[in-house]
């Protein structure tokens, strides 16, 4: 089982993944995206989806039109692990 974040590796993530935050009384991080339209939107949520289910770490997120709010987590560890800096890093280059 993957473990969480080591306290070099929460430093680092400012500098790996600088669109997205630390979660506030959750250990996660979340990145909010805008499109332009329901439509876009919605196509990024299958691209995701797709990456997410082969890697078999899914996110928590809502959309609402044309934005959509991913936070990654791992929940069998409870709280951020490399699984969610991996899946992060994928989503972004997605955009
Ligand atoms: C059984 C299956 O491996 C688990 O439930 C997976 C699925 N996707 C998951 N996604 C996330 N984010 N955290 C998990 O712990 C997790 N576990």
């Amino acid at each position: 089982m993957a473990k969480t974040l080591s306290d070099a590796e929460r430093a680092e993530l400012a500098d790996t993944l600088p669109d997205w935050a630390l979660v506030e009384g959750r250990d996660a991080i979340r990145r909010v995206f805008k499109f332009a339209d329901f439509s876009a939107a919605f196509g990024f949520m299958t691209r995701v989806a797709l990456i997410a289910e082969k890697a078999n770490h899914h996110p928590d997120w809502s959309n609402s039109y044309d934005t959509v709010t991913v936070e990654l987590t791992s929940h069998d560890v409870g709280g951020l692990s490399s699984r969610d800096i991996r899946l992060a890093k994928a989503i972004d280059a997605l955009r």
